[in-house]
């Protein structure tokens, strides 16, 4: 905007750069004459719109007047475009829905039933972890429900999913195209080429993780493994957009059931399958025992 320029008006070009922001971040606008046209109504409909209103001919209320309803005009226009465009466009939406259905369900319910299995297979896991969920609870009003903060202190609980999610990762491995030539371990991968991604085998290399078969959730303390040895939600742009809300929903659901119950696997040797999630194949059968702790 000041760029080649000596001299500037301050206000004038402020002023154009958020009504230009609000066009862009509110409708999507980004032509330049349509944004000109705008700005020059709104200009004559700010000068009026608080004067005495006299709705004759010469006054600026009348003006003002004038220039809201060509505004009207324009941002109904608008609307009716974007209305048409969403009609075009809504097989695309079906299909960001049933992304979102798909990569939201299935992955936090194997998160929660491994967790489920390896706590009532692990009992010195789930007393530490009953332990932490108690400091929560304890630390809330009765009927007061957990909030983001709770969710930041949950910081064992969280390492124990981790652990599982790197010794079953759920998604096994995602997709990414060579942009460029690529030279990786003396091995050159082509423009164009497909290249998978294995979750599975990053988490299990010996290069990175001590013992990598054995069940260690102290792995994630501190810094944590070193960046992109652990994927299981990938990484990059294109990283999971739920982690968040995964973690959100896999704690907030594992602090109400260990604050209730303890539990026994009834078939701890249960095989896991892979298709493509890791699936107990018989759906993990436990015993619950109720419990209250004051
Ligand atoms: C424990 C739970 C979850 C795991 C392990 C997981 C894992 C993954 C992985 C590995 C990817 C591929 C990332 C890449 O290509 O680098 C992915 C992508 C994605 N996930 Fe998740 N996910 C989980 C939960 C969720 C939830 C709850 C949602 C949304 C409600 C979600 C939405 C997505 C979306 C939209 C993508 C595609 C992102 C893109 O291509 O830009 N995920 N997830």
């Amino acid at each position: 905007m000041y760029e080649g320029k000596e001299e500037v008006n301050v206000f004038q070009t402020v002023k154009l750069y958020a009504f230009e922001l609000a066009c862009l971040l509110f409708m999507s606008l980004e032509e330049p004459n349509h944004i000109a046209k705008l700005s020059s109504l709104f200009n004559i409909f700010l000068k009026g719109f608080l004067e005495l209103p006299l709705n004759f001919p010469g006054t600026r209320f009348y003006s003002a007047n004038n220039a809201a309803n060509a505004i009207r005009t324009e941002l109904m226009m608008i609307v009716k475009a974007r209305r048409m465009e969403l009609e075009e466009g809504k097989k695309d939406i079906a299909n960001n829905i049933l992304l979102l259905l798909f990569a939201g369900h299935d992955t936090s319910t194997v998160s929660i039933t491994l967790l489920i299995k390896s706590l009532g297979e692990h009992p010195d896991v789930y007393d530490k972890l009953l332990k932490e969920q108690l400091e929560i609870s304890k630390a809330k009003e009765a009927g007061e429900l957990l909030n983001w903060d709770d969710i930041q202190k949950m910081r064992y609980s969280w390492n124990v999913v981790s652990e599982l999610m790197r010794l079953n990762p759920h998604a096994t491995g995602a997709f990414r195209e060579a942009l460029v030539d690529i030279e990786y371990a003396s091995y050159t991968i082509p423009k164009g080429w497909k290249i998978y991604l294995s979750v599975a085998s990053t988490h299990k290399d010996m290069a990175n993780f001590e013992d990598v078969t054995r069940f260690d959730p102290s792995r994630f303390e501190g810094a944590g493994p070193t960046p992109f040895t652990y994927v299981p939600f990938g990484g990059g742009p294109r990283m999971c957009l739920g982690k968040e809300f995964a973690r959100m929903k896999v704690l907030a659901f594992l602090h109400n059931i260990i604050t209730n119950f303890k539990w026994e696997v009834l078939k701890p040797d249960e095989k896991i399958e892979y298709g493509p999630m890791p699936t107990l194949v018989k759906g993990l059968l436990i015993r619950l025992h109720p419990h209250h702790i004051e």
